[in-house]
């Protein structure tokens, strides 16, 4: 081979060499660049993916082309395994999960299908758990790899309201959301516990129709369209009310309450408002922004649909986007909840029909007297108050509450609407709860009839109410004796302030702390038909009027309480005319139609039916009202069967009640002040009657050894006036022992002749000298007392006088004849008798005579005569004739039957009224 061919091949090698690198060259760029391509397309595509989201791109048509591509596969492989990889934790476990919460968080009706409860009435009355939860219907979490459910719920009741809003297209789906709601709420407790309120801005009917069965039974309230001020008002009120009288004690709210008594006291009232999307007038805006902002505290509850409000306070909302997807702020923004379907219309209003019955059923049950009583008896302390259930509200217990807040009572009723039945089942439910060592009982009946009698022992019954110490019947001629029971009061009232003050107290809790081993029950004092204690302008009006006022203003700290009963407040100018004692009587009770018991504008008594009565412990205002169905109380086997019970459980050292029957007059035998004489008593007592008191003593008259002590009876009546010189003479022979005093017993009329004679037996079956004389012997019986006189006034007798009692039956009737002068010494035997008058009593010989008119008293003893007439009983005589008698003072009196005045000079200011003994048949 030649040069040149040589040359030539290397040169055609060294090409094909280059153009081999070349080629190479070419081949690693051209590589380079596909897989810099495909690496892009990978990062774009990761990039749509990211953006998309790797669920919404593999739902994408467009998509879905990319699939198949093998250089594309493994970003989306990644994608799908990262997005897996994040649902970890969630998938399976997350759902199920929320399931066993809500389960737990909503029991019952609050959670579970229709099936298994929409029908029934709820049993809980709202004081135990109440569900933290209540089911809407069911969400998914919208991008999960598992489309799992789970159930979308709200807190309600006390914890949030909750703010509907809806598309035209889905208004009715979250209306029947709604409707399925309240019926989970009333379901699920008691009827009653939860009340609905729906307002509807577009019309007066039609938003919620299957729930109007509840109206029926005043569950729900449905309200017209232009008053939302209206509802919205008493919802404010409502607040109020809770703030002033049941949040008292520094609790926030009414479930702080229920949770430290375990009892809810107030229903929820749930507030269904329907709005049309546009926002309310700013009056309005405002006052749902303040019901919305104190409203749950107070059991106020707000459902909100298509209205638009910002609140300052836990709002729920769910709420259907314009893409027709429903979010919930429970279930967050990548939840779409599905709500549960429309409960079958047909079961709504059967199922509100059969909740109405419930309540109404509920309601109607007659609660008995039983239910008032408490399972342990006598197991209350009243040292801060008296409280018990009076009635029921909707199957639940009314109370009543006498303490320091509401410390007298004012019960009014017309005729015949249960006052005496009202306080019979007061009364029963406090005697149960609390033993006698904590209450005390003073009752007093100004009605006709004896209704307060069976408290006291009776032929029949045996039995008395333990806690009774007196109990007044038939007191409405004597008005004398509510007077006795305020004094009493008041009395005590004092007795109570000394004793705080010796133990630097000033109430009766705190003496009860300070003195654990003292005495101190509460007092209530009851006066039914009160208003007969201030019928007349009179003094005992006057008087009555000011002790009221100072045991009502000052009662109530040392436990002394009134409960006054009267059918017509109205009438009572006396009790009206001072607000200061009005505004004592906190407590409020009106049974149907009463008039000015309650506020002048709460008309509440008005409507409430027939043995109920309304219950307010705020003086009568609105706010104030609890209705009450009161039980019977009075027939048999209540209250009497209570008594019996509670007669037998009683200490044995417990007394009697003491009982004043106006219609009964009283026996001198059975006078304790009688009982407890006996001989040896240094100043002989004549008693003559029994005073009007709470003890039920004795008018006494004190036979000193001194001028001015004899008696007379004063008046026609041969019945009374009779009565008065027996007992005084019976009760003066039982201080002496047989043989030791001396009676005359003078009967100068027919009338007198068969009482004066049984006297006269019973003295000398006693064992005294009895000198029985009749007209014929009076003068010289008076001559001969006279004669005695003279000889120890001349000092020629030295012996001690015996105590000698000259009863004279109608002496005026002897007038005529000791009229007559004696010619030897020119003495009439009125002189005569005079002069014993006069000198008798200082030598122990006491007149004790009966003047058939005052006329005739002092026509016979002029001249200053009429002083030693020391004390008397007037009895059908005016208190004008009766001024002379009495050291010039005025005396209103009008007689009575069966009542004397008495008035003795040397012991009293004023003359006070006496029951003439029942002597009859011996004592
Ligand atoms: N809650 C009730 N349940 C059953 N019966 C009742 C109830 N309240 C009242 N009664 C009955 O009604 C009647 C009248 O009641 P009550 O005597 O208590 O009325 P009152 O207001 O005291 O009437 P009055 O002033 O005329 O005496 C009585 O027969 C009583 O038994």
């Amino acid at each position: 081979m030649n040069k040149r061919t040589e040359r030539r091949k290397k040169i055609e090698h060294a090409f094909e060499e280059f153009r081999e690198t070349v080629g190479l060259a070419l081949g690693a760029a051209a590589r380079d660049h596909s897989r810099a391509a495909v690496a892009h397309a990978r990062s774009m595509f990761e990039l749509w993916i990211r953006q998309t989201g790797v669920t919404t791109a593999v739902d994408d048509p467009a998509f879905r082309r990319c699939l198949d591509n093998p250089l594309l596969k493994p970003v989306i492989q990644q994608a799908l395994d990262e997005y897996q990889g994040i649902f970890t934790g969630w998938t399976g476990q997350g759902p199920l999960e929320l399931h066993r919460l809500v389960t737990e968080a909503a029991p019952g009706p609050a959670g579970e299908p229709w099936q298994t409860w929409l029908g029934h009435a709820g049993q809980r009355d709202g004081s135990g758990d109440v569900p933290g939860l209540w089911r809407v219907g069911s969400a998914v979490i919208d991008r999960a790899p598992e489309r799992e459910e789970f159930p979308a719920a709200v807190p309600l009741l006390d914890e949030s309201h909750l703010s509907f809003s809806s598309t035209p297209e889905t208004r009715a789906q979250i209306e029947g959301t709604v409707e399925g709601l309240l019926l989970r709420l009333i379901s699920y407790f008691q009827p009653g516990t939860v009340q609905l309120h729906v307002w509807d801005v577009a019309q007066l009917t039609g938003a919620l129709p299957g729930l109007y069965p509840l109206a029926r039974a005043g569950l729900l309230t449905v309200h017209d369209p232009a008053r939302l001020h209206e509802l919205l008002d008493e919802f404010a009120e409502h607040i109020r009310r809770i703030h002033t009288s049941v949040l008292v004690d520094g609790r926030p709210s009414l479930r702080a309450v229920a949770d430290a008594t375990g009892k809810r006291s107030e229903p929820w009232r749930v507030a269904v408002l329907f709005g049309n999307r546009t926002a309310l007038e700013e009056q309005l805006q405002q006052k749902l922004q303040r019901i919305a902002r104190n409203g749950l505290a107070c059991g106020i509850q707000l459902i909100l649909v298509d209205l638009p409000i910002t609140v300052n306070s836990p709002l729920e909302t769910i709420r259907v986007g314009k893409d027709g997807v429903i979010r919930g702020s429970m279930t967050g923004p990548h939840a779409s909840v599905t709500l549960d379907p429309q409960l079958p219309r047909e079961q709504v209003t059967r199922a509100c029909g059969a909740i109405s019955e419930a309540l109404l059923e509920r309601r109607s049950r007659v609660c008995t007297f039983d239910d008032l009583l408490p399972e342990v008896r006598w197991t209350g302390t009243s040292a801060s108050g008296l409280e018990a259930p009076i009635g029921y509200h909707d199957g639940e217990p009314v109370s009543m509450i006498i303490g320091d807040a509401s410390p007298h009572v004012l019960v009014g009723g017309p005729s015949g609407s249960g006052k005496t039945n009202f306080l019979y089942a007061m009364l029963g439910a406090l005697v149960s709860r609390y033993s006698p060592d904590e209450l005390e009982l003073y009752l007093l009946d100004f009605k006709e009839g004896v209704s307060f009698a069976q408290f006291t022992p009776g032929r029949k019954d045996p039995s008395w109410l333990p806690h009774a110490r007196l109990v007044g019947v038939n007191v409405n001629a004597d008005r004398e004796f509510g007077l006795a029971l305020l004094k009493f009061l008041a009395d005590e009232m004092r007795r109570r302030a000394d004793a705080a003050k010796h133990h630097e107290v000033t109430k009766l809790e705190e003496l009860r702390a300070e003195d654990p081993s003292g005495r101190w029950p509460r007092i209530v004092a009851v006066i039914d038909e009160f208003q007969y204690l201030f019928a007349e302008r009179d003094a005992v009006t006057s008087r009555a009027v000011g002790l009221l006022e100072d045991v009502a203003r000052r009662g109530r700290s040392q436990g002394i309480h009134l409960v006054l009963s009267s059918q017509d407040v109205s009438g009572i100018e006396a009790f009206w005319g001072k607000p200061a004692i009005f505004e004592q009587f906190v407590l409020r009770v009106a049974l149907p139609k009463a008039r000015r018991v309650l506020a002048e504008t709460n008309m509440a008594a008005m409507e409430v039916p027939r043995r109920h009565a309304v219950i307010n412990h705020d003086s009568g205002v609105r706010h104030g009202n609890e209705i009450a169905r009161v039980p019977d109380a009075t027939s048999k086997g209540t209250f009497d069967a209570l008594q019996l019970e509670l007669w037998q459980r009683r200490t044995e050292n417990l007394p009697e009640p003491l009982l004043f029957d106006g219609e009964k007059v009283p026996r001198l035998s059975t006078v304790d002040d009688f009982a407890e004489l006996g001989p040896g008593a240094v100043v002989p007592t004549a008693l003559l009657g029994q005073v009007i008191d709470v003890s039920g003593s004795a008018a006494k008259v004190r036979l000193l050894r001194s001028p001015g002590r004899n008696i007379a009876a004063i008046g026609s009546v041969a019945r009374d006036a009779t009565s008065v010189l027996g007992a005084a003479a019976l009760s003066l022979s039982r201080q002496h022992d047989p043989g030791d005093a001396d009676f005359t017993v003078a009967y100068l009329t027919e009338d007198a002749t068969e009482s004066a004679k049984a006297l006269a037996d019973e003295l000398t079956a006693a064992g005294h000298g009895v000198d029985v004389i009749d007209l014929d012997g009076i003068r010289a019986k008076l001559d001969g007392l006279a004669e005695g006189l003279n000889t120890r006034l001349s000092g020629t007798c030295a012996e001690t006088p015996r105590p000698h009692y000259v009863l004279l039956y109608a002496i005026d009737a002897a007038y005529p004849l000791l009229e007559q002068k004696n010619p030897a010494t020119r003495q009439s035997g009125l002189d005569t008798m005079k002069f014993v008058l006069k000198h008798g009593p200082e030598f122990g010989t006491h007149v004790i005579g009966w003047w058939r008119s005052a006329q005739r008293l002092k026509s016979s003893l002029i001249g200053g005569a009429l002083d030693d007439i020391g004390s008397w009983v007037a009895l059908d005589v005016h208190g004008q004739e009766l001024s002379s008698l009495a050291a010039g003072q005025i005396i209103s009196w009008a007689p009575r039957p069966r009542r004397g005045l008495f008035f003795d000079r040397f012991e009293h200011a004023k003359p006070e009224v006496v029951i003439p003994f029942d002597i009859t048949g011996g004592q």
